[in-house]
């Protein structure tokens, strides 16, 4: 899941620099820019002291192409630019759409070829019927905010499957895939509806675009795992979110044999403590993670298996304790954490999870496109409990996180292998799961 955000005022380059620390939890690959100056599109490193009025900030977590902070924004010629969060679930359709627009394009890159196929309609049949076809070709989560021309265009999914945030603090006007970081510059925001885009021209005139109208399936795992606590998604607090998730872990909590909980940092601290205040148990931060290192999910491959956990080994010796984490895709953390309990002499050891077992893969936004490399593929939570190594395993069911979340406009694919939109699993694993290092090539 990537972190998108723009500002449209004087001084620009300064907004951009100052949202990007507040969106990285989105994507660690790293940071980079664009800014429109004198007439051109300048992609750099930092813009904080450029003169500019549009600019348009990224921080990328690849879910396609080559991994690396390099590829976006993307920027096409003079008069185009582009920012994406999300997947194009059929990118390589499009890329035979762009073929007969005489476009040869090779590449496993989803934002390449977006913006190739956005750029190509824009100029062929203008922003309001380029940017409806656009809305009723595109299959995936994803929003976009790009530059064309002297306009600035701000794009979300019919599904609402990923967020993103318009506002403004007087000088300007702020885009964002959080309301967080918004807030945090002192700025006032609304969400971009599902389904609408925003087109905002130099002359100061704005319209509007409007999409298919589909049912809403905004993505689980935002709430569960990616988004920061103090953002809102689709009227939602996450902080309430993830507490409720916690509490509801506590309702089903049935062992009385628990002397301590402890939350796997850092993402399911919330719902950790609404759990143990639940079951009426102490929580004590007893997994030690690296502050430096950042998320290790949303690492690529080779940085992933280094280990970034320690534990206190004094307190967790002879006692039962309750793990709670907000979810399990890959099981690469609880791998690393719980042979430190086993070799520090916990008597028990009981994982929680405040999210139903993802057994599909994403090709929406997030980087598991396989089935192989989720732990509980084809697994029975007992299967995955012995797998892991804990004595005992509870999830939450599906019906239970949309009680918690309070809606049922929730996409749950990768728990219930029910996709927003008609998808062939085996192709779109092969699409997704190719060489990621394949250089892109425009012919
Ligand atoms: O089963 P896995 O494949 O390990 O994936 C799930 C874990 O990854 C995430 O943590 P991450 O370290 O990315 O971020 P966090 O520090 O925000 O919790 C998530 O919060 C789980 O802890
Ligand atoms: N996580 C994302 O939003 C990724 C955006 C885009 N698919 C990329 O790989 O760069
Ligand atoms: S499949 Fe899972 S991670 Fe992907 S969009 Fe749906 S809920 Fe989110
Ligand atoms: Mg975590």
């Amino acid at each position: 899941m990537c972190g998108i955000w723009a500002f449209l005022g004087l001084n620009a380059g300064n907004y951009v620099v100052k949202l990007a620390p507040w969106l990285i939890h989105r994507g660690q690959e790293g940071v980079s820019f664009v800014c429109h100056v004198d007439g051109s599109l300048v992609r750099l490193s930092d813009v904080s002291t450029i003169s500019s009025t549009l600019c348009l900030g990224h921080a990328r977590y690849s879910t396609s192409g080559p991994y690396g902070v390099e590829l976006q924004p993307i920027v096409l010629g003079n008069d185009f630019a582009l920012v994406f969060n999300g997947t194009i679930s059929n990118y390589v359709e499009l890329i035979s759409k762009l073929r007969d627009f005489g476009i040869g394009i090779r590449t496993n890159y989803d934002a390449l070829v977006l913006a190739h196929y956005m750029r190509e309609l824009l100029s062929r049949r203008g922003i309001d019927d380029g940017i409806s076809e656009l809305f009723h070709t595109l299959r995936g989560g994803y929003s976009i905010i790009a530059i064309w021309r002297d306009s600035l265009i701000v794009i979300r999914d019919p599904w609402g499957i990923r967020p993103l945030v318009i506002g403004s603090d007087g000088n300007g006007i702020a885009i964002a895939s959080e309301s967080a970081a918004l807030e945090a510059l002192g700025m006032t925001w609304r969400e971009v509806e599902p389904g609408k885009a925003l087109a905002l021209h130099g002359s100061g005139r704005e319209h509007w675009v409007e999409g298919p109208r589909v049912r809403r399936a905004y993505c689980a795992l935002e709430y569960i795992y990616f988004l920061r606590p103090d953002s809102h998604f689709n009227g939602i607090s996450v902080y309430d979110a993830r507490r409720k998730l916690g509490m509801v872990l506590a309702h089903k909590e049935g062992n009385h044999d628990i002397d301590i909980v402890t939350p796997v940092p850092e993402t399911a601290r919330i719902a950790a403590e609404a759990y143990a205040e639940g079951i009426g148990k102490p929580i004590h931060e007893l997994i030690i993670k690296n502050r430096y290192v950042g998320r290790s999910f949303i690492k690529p491959p080779r940085e992933r298996s280094v280990n970034m956990y320690n534990v206190i080994r004094d307190i967790v010796k002879g006692r039962s304790i309750s793990l709670v984490d907000d979810s399990i895709i890959r099981g690469d953390t609880f791998r690393k954490v719980l042979p430190r309990f086993r070799r520090s002499g916990t008597r028990a050891i009981h994982v929680r999870v405040s999210s139903p077992p993802i057994r599909y893969p994403c090709f929406m936004g997030m980087d598991f496109p396989t089935r192989r490399e989720l732990v509980a593929h084809g697994r029975s939570i007992d299967e995955v409990r012995g797998y892991l190594g804990a004595d005992s395993l509870v999830y939450l069911t599906v019906d239970e996180l949309m009680d918690s979340i309070g809606t049922t406009e929730l996409c749950t694919a990768c728990f219930t292998g029910n996709y927003p939109f008609t998808i062939n699993i085996d192709e779109s694993e092969k699409a997704f799961s190719g060489d990621r290092v394949w250089e892109s090539q425009a012919l």
